[in-house]
């Protein structure tokens, strides 16, 4: 068992208290957070979910350090990052973070290897080969680490952008839509990869997702609706978070 996975059920990875973000001044003033609190369990695999507009980029955003509060607090592990500077922001967010978005966002000059590697180098920090060597057999890129990203199909660039987040073996990675521009069949094996990763190496994982089907493959689904929290689901499955979204009107 890893470092990771002896802390299960044990610790919170990630807290927010009474979170609140507005866009805009005046009348245009959106109050897209509106005194969130919510708590992430280390070595579980959450999923952020809700009609459109409820807040779901936005809570990610502040619960990453990749925007700010108003007021309320964020804190990862012992760190409160609401107080940090950019600078210790920024470190921390290199150093104790992983990023999947979307659009892979990974370099198309550089390898697969060296696009998962990157991260590390920039801190300084030395790769351990054995985990490194783990988590490229469990996404299964062996044989696609000298490929550039054009030379990769989508789920596979996404499977190098999961590795990238993973090799540092940060406190908790942040899935912004992680399957948004996968097919079903590339979708699933992300997600697979995702959730063994909490299963098998006590990973934390936090995503953001429209798909009834995505959130089922987490522990636990977090609801949100008009910048508040809305409910949660524990063991969910398509049904059930389905159900609880028509219920929101989404
Ligand atoms: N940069 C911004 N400037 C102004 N308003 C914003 C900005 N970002 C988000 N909002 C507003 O804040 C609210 C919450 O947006 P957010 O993107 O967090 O919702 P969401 O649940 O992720 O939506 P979606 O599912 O459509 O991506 C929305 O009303 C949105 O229009």
């Amino acid at each position: 068992m890893s470092a990771l996975a002896s802390d299960v059920g044990t610790r919170t990875a990630v807290a927010a208290r009474d979170l609140v973000k507005v866009y805009g001044k005046g009348d245009t003033a959106v109050r897209a957070l509106d005194g969130v609190g919510v708590a992430f369990a280390a070595g579980q695999f959450t999923a952020i979910m809700g009609p459109s507009g409820s807040g779901k980029s936005t809570l990610m955003h502040c619960l990453a350090g990749l925007d700010t509060v108003d007021s309320g607090s964020v804190h990862i592990g012992q760190s409160e990052i609401t107080r940090l500077s950019d600078r210790d922001l920024t470190k921390l967010r290199r150093d104790r973070v992983g990023f999947v978005f979307q659009a892979f966002n990974l370099l198309t000059t550089l390898t697969a290897e060296q696009n998962i590697l990157l991260g590390l180098e920039l801190a300084g920090r030395k790769p351990d080969q054995v985990w490194f060597d783990t988590i490229v057999d469990t996404v299964g890129l062996r044989d696609r680490l000298r490929h550039k990203p054009t030379e990769l199909s989508g789920g596979q660039q996404q499977r190098v952008a999961c590795a990238r987040a993973l090799v540092s073996k940060p406190e908790v990675v942040f899935a912004d839509e992680p399957t948004g521009n996968l097919d079903s069949r590339s979708g699933a094996e992300v997600l697979d990869f995702l959730r063994m990763s909490v299963r098998k190496f006590g990973q934390t994982v936090i995503m953001v997702t429209h798909d009834p089907v995505a959130a089922s493959y987490a522990d636990r689904v977090v609801l949100m609706a008009d910048g508040h929290l809305a409910g949660e689901i524990a063991n969910p499955t398509a049904d059930s978070v389905l159900a609880a979204l028509r219920h929101l009107g989404a």
